[in-house]
C-alpha cells in the first residue's frame, strides 16, 4: 500500500482506462492538470447580468467591487490582470472580434437553446486555440468523440453562423466543426457555481482538461473531481481528482460522469444519450434487476442545459430516496437488492440537495486522513462518526 500523493502523470495513462499501479490508499491523483481552454456556461446574452457573472479568465465569482470589462467586446474580468493575461491566450483579437459580432447580431442565436450559445462559444475558442496554440489544438483533435446525426446538423448551422463572424483566417471545415463538437460532448467538464442550498445549480464554465478526460465512467466510483475555482490560489481552475477509498493493483480507476444518485433508468438514458454507451457496472447489474416502478420512479429528471459531460447538477428529492434505499438495504449483507449500500453511506454527502461525492482529505505523510470533504458543498465529515 502507498499514502501519500501522486502524479496523474506517473500513472500508466492509456486511452481506454487508467489502472491503479499499485494498490492505492488514501492517495490523491495531484496536479491532474490545468485546461487547455475554459469557455463560459453563460449565454453570451448574459454576460453583463450582475447576478451571474464570473471572470472570463479566472473563472472565480466577481464581486461586487468594479470589475474590468473588455473595451471592445464588454465581457467581463476581475480586473487588468485577468483581462491582460486573456488577452494573450482565450480572449485574443480574434476571439474579442468574434464575440463582439455575435453579440451585436443577437438575433442569430435567438429562440436558440443555451446548449447552442455555449457551443458557439466553445467552437470560438476552440478555432483561436488552433491560430495560438496548435498543439493544444491537436490535444483536443486526439481526444474521444465520433461524430453524431446530432453534432453533424448542429456543426451545419454553426459554421454557417460563425463563417459570418470570424475575422479571417477562414475557419476549419464542417467536418472538422463537428468533430470538434463531438470531443467536446464526450470531455468537457462542467466548473459548477458556487453551491447553495436553496438554488439549482448551473454551469459557470466548461473546460477540456485532456488529462481527467482520460477516466472511464462507473455509476460506483472509486475516485471524485474537486475543483477550487472560487479560492484565491493562481491555478485556481485546475482540477484535482482524488480516490475515496483504497484500491487494488490492477482495478481502473473512474469517475462518475454525473451525480452519483441517479436512478439506474436516468444513468442509462444519460450515458447512452451523451456517452454512447449502456453501462454494465456492478451496480447497474444489480438495479436493472429492479422492478420497472423502482427504476421509473424518477426517470423525468433530466435537465436538458446540464446534461453536460460530467457536471455535478444534483437532482431534487435524490437524497431521500436514497435515504430510504439506504435503510432498506443494510451495509453489510450483499444477499440483499441494495448490495452498495454502504457506498452511499460513506461516500454520499448528507447536505440537503447537494448530492455531491466525499473524498478524504490529503493525508499526511504516514497516515490517511479520516476526514472526507464533499466535491460539491465543500462540506467536511469525519468518518469515523460513521
Ligand atoms: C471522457 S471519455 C473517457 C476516456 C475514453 N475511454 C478514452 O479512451 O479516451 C468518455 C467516453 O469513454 C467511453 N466510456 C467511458 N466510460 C465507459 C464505460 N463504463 N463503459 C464503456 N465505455 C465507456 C465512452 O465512449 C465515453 O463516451
Amino acid at each position: 500500500m502507498i499514502c501519500g500523493v501522486i502524479k496523474i502523470s506517473s500513472l500508466p495513462l492509456r486511452r481506454l482506462d487508467i489502472l491503479a499501479k499499485q494498490n492505492l490508499l488514501a492517495v490523491w491523483i495531484n496536479d491532474l492538470n490545468a485546461p487547455i481552454y475554459l469557455n463560459s456556461g453563460e449565454s453570451h446574452q448574459h454576460h453583463h447580468t450582475p447576478t451571474s457573472s464570473y471572470c472570463n479568465h479566472c473563472f472565480k465569482t466577481l464581486l461586487q467591487s468594479p470589475s474590468s470589462p473588455c473595451p471592445s467586446c464588454s465581457l467581463l474580468f476581475c480586473n487588468s490582470t485577468c483581462l491582460s493575461r486573456a488577452s494573450s491566450s482565450s480572449h485574443s483579437p480574434y476571439v474579442c472580434q468574434a464575440l463582439s459580432r455575435l453579440q451585436n447580431s443577437s438575433d442569430l442565436l435567438l429562440n436558440h437553446p443555451l446548449e447552442r450559445h455555449v457551443q458557439a462559444r466553445f467552437l470560438i475558442a476552440a478555432f483561436n486555440l488552433s491560430i495560438v496554440s496548435p498543439p493544444h489544438f491537436q490535444t483536443l483533435l486526439s481526444l474521444q468523440g465520433t461524430v453524431t446525426d446530432n453534432d453533424a446538423s448542429n456543426a451545419h448551422f454553426l459554421h454557417s453562423l460563425i463563417s459570418t463572424i470570424c475575422p479571417p483566417p477562414s475557419i476549419p471545415s464542417i467536418e472538422l466543426t463537428a468533430a470538434l463538437l463531438a470531443k467536446d460532448r464526450l470531455n468537457a467538464f462542467g466548473l459548477m457555481e458556487p453551491f447553495n442550498e436553496q438554488l439549482e445549480r448551473s454551469v459557470r464554465a466548461y473546460g477540456i482538461y485532456p488529462m481527467a478526460s482520460f477516466f472511464n465512467h462507473d455509476c460506483l466510483p472509486n475516485a471524485c473531481r474537486f475543483d477550487y475555482v472560487d479560492t484565491a490560489h493562481h491555478n485556481n481552475t485546475d482540477m484535482i481528482v482524488r480516490i475515496l477509498h483504497d484500491v487494488p493493483q490492477g482495478r481502473e480507476i473512474c469517475l462518475s460522469y454525473f451525480p452519483v444518485n441517479l436512478d439506474y433508468s436516468t444513468r442509462q438514458k444519460r450515458l447512452l444519450e451523451d456517452y454512447g454507451f449502456a453501462c454494465d457496472c456492478d451496480r447497474c447489474k444489480v438495479e436493472a434487476n429492479w422492478s420497472d416502478i423502482d427504476n421509473d420512479k424518477d426517470g423525468d429528471d433530466d435537465n436538458d442545459e446540464e446534461d453536460e459531460v460530467m457536471d455535478e447538477d444534483e437532482e431534487e428529492e435524490e437524497e431521500d430516496e436514497d435515504e430510504q434505499m439506504v435503510a432498506s438495504g443494510g451495509a453489510e449483507n450483499e444477499d440483499t437488492d441494495f448490495p452498495h449500500a454502504y457506498f452511499f453511506v460513506t461516500y454520499m454527502c448528507n447536505v440537503n440537495n447537494c448530492g455531491g461525492t466525499l473524498a478524504p482529505l490529503p493525508p499526511s505523510p504516514a497516515t490517511p486522513s479520516n476526514v472526507m470533504e464533499c466535491n460539491v458543498c465543500g462540506n467536511l465529515r469525519n468518518n469515523d462518526a460513521i
